[in-house]
């Protein structure tokens, strides 16, 4: 019965969280993102001038799965393609010994220019792996029968090393009773419903909740835009700006903290995370922690709501599910 953690080291901004991942005999910083299936990685068949600065995997060490290739384009437009081999990839002291490796071949600009992040390491359902002709499974669902218990959880912290765990809950890293609510899979994500929000402006009425995702690839948190609208209502200074495509606000402010009720339960977002990051290095106006989720079909609680949780990604019983408990 197998457990282990994992640190979550945050990057510039939190934009994203990195943690150490042994794959093959290559040590390397994956991007632990539950809004993907695909454990992909740079590889010495990436071409030098996409891998530069990056960890290499190497794939002597495995196995080619014969015919095997993926291609994967993020919400982003950011996209990575390559082939598969199996190998032995150890997280936070959880081994699987024949995990599917997603060996780029090719990788977005995006990829190559973030130099700290040697890949992604999918937390999201098997169904939306991009393996053809068979998709294969994520790191989690290759080691869930060999888990204490058939979770993970995340601790993401504001400007912090954090935490991922696999195989128990971690009762020391909350407090109070964790919150469960169903999860919908259809989609692939770990997909659950928040039942309203409010704080901020015209306190961004509460009642009007709906569908979200739990994704820790996100930065920051999508919301139906008259709830972004709403909170930033409140905020002075604040305003929709169509140059940078979102929320902006004084770098100076303090905006609001912001509630999000979810099974019954109410989580708080402090203000301070909703002032998310200057828009360029010395900038006096920031770009706001919430934005609106338009055209993305439904929420997306991204690192700036899961950094002032502690999150359960629980698939040991019948259905899937997931927890959430204050920090
Ligand atoms: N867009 C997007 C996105 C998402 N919703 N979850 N993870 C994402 N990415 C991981 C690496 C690049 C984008």
């Amino acid at each position: 019965c197998q457990t282990g953690e994992v640190a979550a080291d945050p990057q510039l901004y939190d934009q994203s969280y990195l943690s150490p991942v042994t794959i093959g005999n290559s040590e390397l910083m994956l991007d632990f993102d539950t809004g993907s299936a695909d454990l992909w990685c740079f590889s010495t068949e990436s071409p030098a001038v996409q891998s530069a600065g990056h960890g290499l995997y190497n794939p002597s060490t495995g196995t080619e799965l014969d015919g095997a290739f993926w291609d994967i384009t993020y919400g982003d437009q950011s996209a990575a393609s390559g082939n598969v081999f199996a190998d032995k990839v150890v997280v936070g002291g959880v081994t699987a010994t024949k995990q599917a490796i997603e060996a780029a071949t090719s990788v977005s600009y995006e990829f190559t220019e973030d130099v700290a992040s040697d890949g992604l390491l999918g937390l999201a359902f098997s169904s939306i792996n991009t393996i053809l002709p068979q998709p294969q499974t994520t790191f989690f669902d290759t080691v869930r029968n060999t888990l204490a218990k058939a979770v993970f959880t995340v601790d993401l912290k504001k400007g912090a090393a954090g935490s991922y765990t696999f195989g128990y809950i971690d009762s020391s890293k909350y407090s109070g009773a964790i919150t469960y609510v169903p999860v919908n899979t259809a989609n692939g994500f770990w997909q659950f419903t928040a039942d309203g929000y409010s704080g901020g402006g015209n306190n961004a009425s509460t009642g009007r909740g709906g569908v979200a995702i739990a994704d820790t690839g996100t930065s920051l948190l999508y919301l139906p835009a008259s709830v972004a609208k709403g909170y930033y209502s409140g905020v002075q200074g604040a305003s929709f700006d169509f140059r940078q495509g979102g929320y902006t606000l004084p770098c100076s402010a303090t905006p609001p903290d912001f509630n999000v009720a979810i099974g019954g339960k109410t989580f708080t977002v402090p203000g301070s995370y909703i002032n998310y990051a200057p828009l360029r290095a010395g900038s006096s106006t920031c770009f706001g922690g919430i934005q609106a989720d338009s055209g993305i079909g439904f929420s997306i609680f991204g690192d700036v709501f899961l950094k002032a949780v502690y999150a359960i990604f629980d698939d040991s019983g019948s259905s899937p599910k997931l927890g959430f408990a204050a920090q």
